[in-house]
């Protein structure tokens, strides 16, 4: 069975800390990985060349996305070439990068990353962390396996509470490549909805591997009720 077929209908849960924050080790991620996959994950995406060889290590059987993040804005998931090789060098089955149309900091186009990268690490699939629907169609002209919505919203602007339902649908529609829903998919019902419109697979992380952030939201729901006044 192929990567992209233990994926399909199921769920990747994406296991990243921030630095600085408490979980922000190896042993960490290994420990949420395990979790995930105890509760049915079939995939695991994770970022930073030391967490992903630490689930590497661990996991040698489960599918890995993994990426590198360089910064918080503008170009950042696996920005350069020379990332995207990092990545694939630590044994993962799929390389995640930034497939907007913005312009890379190595002065590389997307199908020459894509290019250059698979002629290094020719079973390394490509996939595209896009923000608009006309990303998807340039992102398959340069030759990338699979494509994600993890970019929508975070180009500019506020950003948005939900997921992107409608990029999903319209990506699944239009593309001949598995389209990954990922990004602001909160709840179960989200998760099931992408299905729905057309994802492949749906990663979700922040609802299940960033506690604080799950936290705050209890939180401040606590601070805002009715109740308290
Ligand atoms: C925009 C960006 O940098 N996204 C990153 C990509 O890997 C991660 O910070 C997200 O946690 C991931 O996409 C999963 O999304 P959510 O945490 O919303 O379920």
């Amino acid at each position: 069975m192929t990567v992209l077929d233990t994926i399909r209908g199921r769920l990747v849960v994406s296991c990243q800390a921030d630095p600085g924050e408490p979980l922000d080790d190896p042993a960490h991620m290994v420990a949420l990985a395990r979790s995930a996959l105890r509760g049915g994950a079939a995939a695991i995406r994770a970022q930073g060349l030391r967490d992903l060889r630490a689930l590497r290590a661990a996991l040698p059987g489960t599918p890995l996305i993994g990426l590198v993040k360089d910064g918080t804005c503008g170009v950042y998931i696996t920005p350069t070439l020379a990332h995207a090789e990092a990545v694939a060098a630590t044994g993962v089955e799929i390389v995640a990068l930034d497939g907007t149309r913005r312009p890379r900091p190595d002065g590389l186009s997307l199908a020459e990353t894509v290019a250059r990268l698979r002629a290094r690490h020719p079973d390394v699939l490509v996939m595209a962390d896009l923000a608009e629907a006309a990303d998807g169609y340039a992102a398959v002209a340069a030759g990338v396996d699979l494509v994600g919505t993890t970019l929508s919203g975070y180009t500019g602007g506020a950003v948005p509470q939900d997921p992107d339902l409608a990029l999903i649908g319209a990506l699944a529609e239009a593309l001949p490549v598995p389209v990954v829903a990922e990004g602001r998919i909160n709840t179960p019902e989200q998760a099931a909805a992408a299905l729905r419109h057309g994802a492949h697979a749906v990663v979700v992380g922040t609802a299940i591997t960033r506690p604080a952030v799950v936290t705050s939201r209890f939180a401040a729901a606590l601070v805002t009720s009715p109740e308290m006044s």
